[in-house]
Formats: C-alpha cells, sequence, structure tokens
C-alpha cells in the first residue's frame, strides 16, 4: 500500500493531500494560505508548501509526490537560480497593453497566435509579462537566464534545486505559457524572442507520467506536476462530454478533447491537459472573489451568503451584477469595472444582491460555454469544482443558467487530487492513470433560465474603465 502526495499551490493557498496509491483513499491533508495580491515571492508558496506538508503528516512515507499549481505566472531566474523578481501572477493585469502589442505586432495577428500556439495571449499569459518585464524593468529582464511557472518552480525546489537546465515542467502548464505549442509538442523560441528580444532558457518538457527526479535527501519521485486545470480534471476523471467549471479565484470552462484546438477569437485558450490530449478552456478573472467580496459587503459569511441567495427569485427581479471587479479576461477587458443594473424599489434587498451577484459570475461562465461550444466542445454535463463549489446556492443555480445538469463531485480537492492521481501513475509506470473508486457525486438539475442570461447579456458591455487617476 504506497502512498502517493498532491499538491494544489493555487491562488489563494497551497493544499496538500495523501492518499493510497492503489485504490486512492484519503489518508490525511493539510493546507496553509498564500499571500494576497497579483505579485508574490515564490518563497512564500514554497513556506506555504512546508506548512501544508506539515499539516498534513509530512511526506517520510510517501513514495512519489506532484504539484499541480495556478498557471501562468512569470517565475524568472538568474544565473545562480535565484528568484530575479516577485512573480506576476495570472490574474495581474499590467502586461495587457504589452499583449495588444504582442497580437499586434506578429504577422496574422490573433488568428496568427492561434495558429502558432492554439491560443491569443491576454494579460494572463507569461509571455505578455515578459514583454512588460522587458519594457519595464529592462535590468530585471536582463538578468532573467531562465523563465518558469509556479509548479515548474516548486518541482524544482523539491528536487534540492540545481543547474538551471534541470527545471521541467509539463504539456498542460507549457501551453499556457504563448510560446510552446500543443499541437506541435515544441517551444515556439521566436515568440519568446519577439516578447524579451531574447530567449532565455526554459524548462524541459515532461511527458505525462515521466518523473521529474526524486526528492532531495530521499527517494521519493517527483512526477511531472501540471497547471492546476489541468490536474482538476485528472482528480475528478473528467470524461469526454464532461466540461469542467471550476469556482475559485478564477471561474474556469474546460473540456477534454482529442484535438488541439485554436480559436482565433480568443476566448477558448488551447490548452494541453495532463495526459498528452487537449484542454480548451475559458477563464474569468471574477468567480469567488466575488462571493468574497459581496459577502463582505452584506456582513455576512459565505454559508449565509448562499442562504440569503436562495431566498430571491431567479433573475433577482431583474437585478444584474456584472463582476468585472478584477477587470476581466474573457471577455478580454483588462480596464473594466464592475456594475450593477437594473435596481429598482422592489428589488433593493440583501437577498437579491445576493443572488445577482453568483447569477452573473454564472452568466459568465456560461457565455464561456458558449465559446467551447463554438469551438467544437459538445458538453453534456457540467462537474463543479473549487472552493465556490460549497456553495449551495450556486450549486442549485448553476444548472438553470448553464443549460445542462451539474454534478458535484464529493467533497474533496479536485487538484490536489489529480496532482496525487499523478503521482501514482509516475509511480506506477503504466501506460493509463491508475483507476481509482470515487464517492457517488451530487447531481443537480434545473430547467434552463434563459431570461436571466438575456438580461445578463443586454447589459454586460454596459461598464466603465478603471479611472486612471
Ligand atoms: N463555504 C463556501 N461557500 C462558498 N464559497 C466558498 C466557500 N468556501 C470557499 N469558498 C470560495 O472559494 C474561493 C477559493 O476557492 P479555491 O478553489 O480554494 O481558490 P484558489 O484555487 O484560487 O486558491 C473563495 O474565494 C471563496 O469565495
Ligand atoms: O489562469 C488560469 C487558467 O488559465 C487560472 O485558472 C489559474 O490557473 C488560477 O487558478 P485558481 O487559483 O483560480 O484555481
Amino acid at each position: 500500500m504506497p502512498l502517493v502526495a498532491g499538491v494544489d499551490s493555487s491562488t489563494q493557498s497551497c493544499k496538500v493531500v495523501v492518499r493510497d496509491a492503489d485504490s486512492g483513499a484519503l489518508v490525511r491533508h493539510g493546507s496553509a494560505p498564500h499571500p494576497s495580491g497579483t505579485e508574490v515571492a515564490p518563497h512564500a508558496w514554497w513556506d506555504a508548501l512546508q506548512q501544508a506538508v506539515a499539516a498534513a503528516g509530512g511526506l517520510a512515507d510517501v513514495a512519489a509526490i506532484s504539484v499541480g499549481a495556478q498557471q501562468h505566472g512569470m517565475v524568472c531566474l538568474d544565473e545562480s537560480g535565484a528568484v530575479v523578481r516577485d512573480a506576476l501572477l495570472w490574474n495581474d493585469s499590467r502586461s495587457a497593453a504589452a499583449a495588444a502589442d504582442l497580437v499586434a505586432e506578429l504577422p496574422g495577428g490573433a488568428a496568427g497566435w492561434a495558429r502558432a500556439v492554439g491560443s491569443v495571449p491576454v494579460a494572463s499569459f507569461t509571455v505578455t509579462k515578459l514583454r512588460w518585464l522587458a519594457e519595464h524593468e529592462p535590468d530585471n529582464a536582463a538578468r532573467t537566464a531562465a523563465v518558469c511557472l509556479p509548479h515548474d518552480w516548486l518541482s524544482w525546489r523539491l528536487r534540492g534545486g540545481g543547474e538551471l537546465d534541470t527545471v521541467t515542467t509539463d504539456r498542460s502548464d507549457a501551453s499556457g505559457t504563448g510560446y510552446w505549442s500543443p499541437a506541435e509538442n515544441a517551444y515556439r523560441p521566436e515568440l519568446l524572442q519577439l516578447a524579451l528580444g531574447r530567449a532565455p532558457l526554459l524548462p524541459r518538457v515532461l511527458g505525462p507520467a515521466e518523473a521529474a527526479g526524486t526528492r532531495a535527501g530521499g527517494t521519493a519521485l517527483i512526477g511531472p506536476g501540471a497547471g492546476d486545470n489541468a490536474a482538476a480534471a485528472l482528480g475528478v476523471g473528467a470524461e469526454p462530454g464532461d466540461v469542467i467549471i471550476s469556482i475559485g479565484t478564477s471561474g474556469v470552462a474546460c473540456a477534454l478533447s482529442s484535438a488541439p484546438t485554436a480559436d482565433p477569437s480568443g476566448a477558448v485558450a488551447g490548452f494541453a491537459d495532463a495526459t498528452g490530449a487537449f484542454l480548451p478552456l475559458v477563464a474569468t478573472l471574477n468567480a469567488g472573489q466575488v462571493l468574497d467580496v459581496v459577502a463582505r459587503l452584506l456582513g455576512v459569511g459565505l454559508p449565509e451568503l448562499s442562504d440569503l441567495a436562495l431566498q430571491a427569485p431567479p433573475g433577482a427581479d431583474g437585478l444584474v451584477l456584472v463582476p468585472y471587479l478584477a477587470g476581466e479576461r474573457t471577455p478580454n477587458k483588462p480596464d473594466a469595472t464592475g456594475a450593477l443594473h437594473g435596481l429598482q424599489l422592489g428589488n433593493t434587498t440583501r437577498a437579491h444582491l445576493a443572488r445577482a451577484a453568483i447569477e452573473g459570475l454564472l452568466c459568465g461562465l456560461a457565455d464561456g460555454l458558449d465559446a467551447l461550444r463554438a469551438a467544437g466542445v459538445q458538453p453534456a454535463r457540467a462537474l463543479l469544482v473549487g472552493g465556490g463549489a460549497r456553495s449551495e446556492a450556486l450549486r442549485r443555480m448553476a444548472p438553470a443558467i448553464l443549460g445542462m445538469p451539474v454534478v458535484v463531485p464529493a467533497p474533496g480537492e479536485s487538484v490536489a487530487d489529480g496532482a496525487a492521481r499523478q503521482a501514482a501513475w509516475t509511480l506506477a509506470g503504466t501506460a493509463e492513470p491508475p483507476r481509482w473508486a470515487a464517492a457517488a457525486p451530487a447531481r443537480y438539475e434545473a430547467d434552463p433560465q434563459p431570461l436571466v442570461r438575456a438580461r445578463y447579456a443586454r447589459v454586460r458591455d454596459l461598464v466603465s474603465d478603471r479611472p486612471n487617476n
């Protein structure tokens, strides 16, 4: 009965699960918070990982470990392997202008990028952060000898660090950089050159179950790791016809695909998955934090926010919240602000606001589902994951707004679970990941509410930009 560990080093926290490699049974788990903000010292992730590991009872008896983590974050290393500056995270929008410039500079524009790497870069993508670095911090850009991502850096540290050419990544996370092609399974160094003016060292891209090495001072294998959404897909055992809806800091709609996608509109990112296939994905910047902010505004906790939302009728009597509180990524409106529309004497209650907040973030994801359909995905049911999936109101409202049955996997940590399953796969060395039995999921169904989406569609573009001063 070997044990394996899976890590989710995501935006708000680090979670560690230890599971039985054969059955998948949960043995123990732990977590620790990350600092807030969109610019974070990678050492804070390392410290949180140590705390979460300790809370999970340590790794002494673990035979393999894999790290899933937030995608896209720019981790720059100098010649000695030291971090050059704090990492710019996926939700840091300062590189929005750099993204627009890069799109304009490549022959073919957005379509050229989609052809080259399956995605059109927006501020979240690493390639745009590197252009921002070259323009705003040329000294830091010049000191950058290697560029990697959060899970690459943590996996490397777990192995004890070493030479820069020993840093590794995996297909799923490489596909979020903007300079790696999922269709060709290859870097596109000319795009890195376009962004930074030169091409620093990049991590070696491992296969789906290829070991990155062993843990420093021990024998535990380190799996290839994955971007958090690809790890979640592995963790919940997603199958063709499933769309994964994640309500974490980001809102995500993604699906497994046997073929690469290339959406020139930029709505669907053509990512790779953690099994050797593909993961077309739509991400929004506004999900869990919309719930947090509105709960705080109403002076309640998240469970009470859910109770309040269920007290208002579907559509919140015409109150519509456009949730662009952090700007937005899909649609690409990095400077947008949120808005509350349709205020009337009869709908200005706390319950109406709670309901409008949840409906607003779900409508953004329903638009994402439409974009996935346009890219060829044919979803039959949604698997709801992420911290927001704990909200009973969100679970009940999701099928009506997404227009399909919603399944909520048994309580767990989908990303860390997927990383643990990847670790077990690396340990087993089999062609396919191990099959782990899962507890029966909860299923939610409801009649579609096209009116809620129609009202949202009428006002979603009626938002102001952030003031410049
Ligand atoms: N009981 C709950 N009800 C509703 N939402 C919750 C609950 N607990 C956590 N959340 C939401 O989960 C979000 C964090 O989700 P998580 O998947 O852990 O984020 P991340 O992966 O980005 O770190 C919080 O912003 C919060 O809104
Ligand atoms: O940018 C993306 C996907 O492209 C985000 O999904 C990040 O990967 C962060 O995820 P969470 O911390 O919200 O889970």
